[in-house]
């Protein structure tokens, strides 16, 4: 079916995603090994949820997930990826495949400055994405790629007759975002858009996409390491490590009342431009690799300040506090601590 680019764009048709028991394993000398275990996440239509964590804590494999990109030697060991108007693109395979990546969920992938053809102009290569979509007018689609490109701050028809090598890292990387937006998906997925960034041009690729993002109508997934970049975007927040989300929940409250304690660890160790730098304070450990993430309890338990003997042999399960998921056996027993103080108090307000 013909495309055409952004002649529709209409917030009705951000779609919904339903992450459900995600397991992604990489094949290893040791055997399958997860590198996402068990992921429950939620994208609402309409919002631009953040996934943060350290480098390794599995969010470029949940992002390629929601592709179905994951490449051996790793695979989807378990779980789904239900996309609203698709399906569950886990089942999808061949040419549904290829026409949902691109047409439906536009992608940045991570080191988006190194993956443009360095044999082709940025400008034939869009040609090229046009017609294997079955765009019918290709000058609309320039059309589109030059005003996405203006809008990032770029000379659009320059960087479409430049081949890679003539572009430094920070044109790529919006080479990059352009590519996935202008096809029109509805679902945009973005590896570390702005690492390759100064931080004024940062500035201007956040603002763009949320733009872009609310005049669409898009659902979108950023995926980053860099709190800042969340906090400037994301409606709704989640945190990963060792391939498990330990908490998600609105931005806000999750960076304004961070509650497993890897949040706050990650908090703590941002320095801040004002005040005391030696405030900030590292977290101390470093995060597990895939042959050293514990099979079986809590994940975080090797570097976690709040340690019990239950996270060694237990997984905490995600329990609702509010609108925030949480998972740690530690923020449980606090709470139940605090709930049965409350309960007391009020039975004694009650006798007196
Ligand atoms: N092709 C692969 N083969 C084996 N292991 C892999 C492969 N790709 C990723 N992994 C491992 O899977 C785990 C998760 O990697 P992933 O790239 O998803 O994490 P990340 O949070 O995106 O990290 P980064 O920010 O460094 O990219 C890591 O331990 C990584 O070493």
């Amino acid at each position: 079916m013909p495309v055409t680019p952004s002649a529709t764009p209409g917030r009705k048709s951000a779609p919904g995603v339903r992450i459900g028991g995600l397991t992604v394993v990489y094949r290893t000398p040791a055997g399958e090994l997860p590198a996402v275990s068990g992921v429950d996440l939620e994208l609402p239509p309409g919002t631009i949820t953040g996934v943060v964590g350290e480098s390794g804590s599995g969010k470029s494999t949940l992002a390629l997930s929601l592709l179905n990109a994951v490449q051996p030697p790793g695979r989807i060991s378990a779980g789904s990826v239900e996309i609203d108007g698709l399906g569950d693109v886990v089942a999808l395979r061949g040419e549904e495949l290829r026409r949902a990546r691109g047409r439906h969920v536009g992608y940045v992938f991570q080191a988006a400055q190194n993956s443009l053809n360095p044999l082709k102009t940025v400008g034939k290569q869009l040609l090229d994405l046009g017609r294997s979509h079955g765009v019918e007018d290709l000058r609309a689609l320039v059309r589109e790629a030059r005003d996405l490109l203006g809008r990032m701050g770029l000379d659009g028809a320059r960087v479409l007759d430049s081949y890679q090598h003539e572009l430094s890292g920070g044109m790529r990387q919006r080479a990059g975002i352009m590519f996935a937006l202008v096809l029109n998906a509805h679902l945009v997925v973005l590896d570390e858009p702005t690492t390759a960034l100064d931080m004024i041009t940062q500035a201007t690729i956040l603002r763009i996409i949320r733009e872009v993002h609310e005049e669409r109508g898009l659902t979108t997934l950023v995926i980053t390491h860099d709190l800042g970049v969340v906090a400037e975007v994301a409606d709704r927040l989640a945190v990963m490590y060792g391939g498990r989300l330990v908490e998600q929940g609105p931005t806000r409250q999750v960076l304004s009342d961070p509650r497993h304690p890897y949040t706050r660890g990650l908090i703590q160790a941002i320095p801040r431009l004002v005040g005391d730098i030696g405030e900030a304070r590292a977290l101390p450990g470093r995060p597990p690799t895939l042959a050293t993430v514990p099979a079986r309890g809590c994940v975080f338990r090797e570097r976690c300040p709040l340690r019990m003997d239950v996270c060694e042999s237990e997984h905490p399960p995600a329990v609702a506090h509010g609108t925030r998921l949480v998972s740690c056996h530690a923020v449980e027993a606090g709470a139940q601590e605090h709930g049965g103080e409350a309960v007391a108090a009020g039975a004694r307000e009650e006798q007196a």
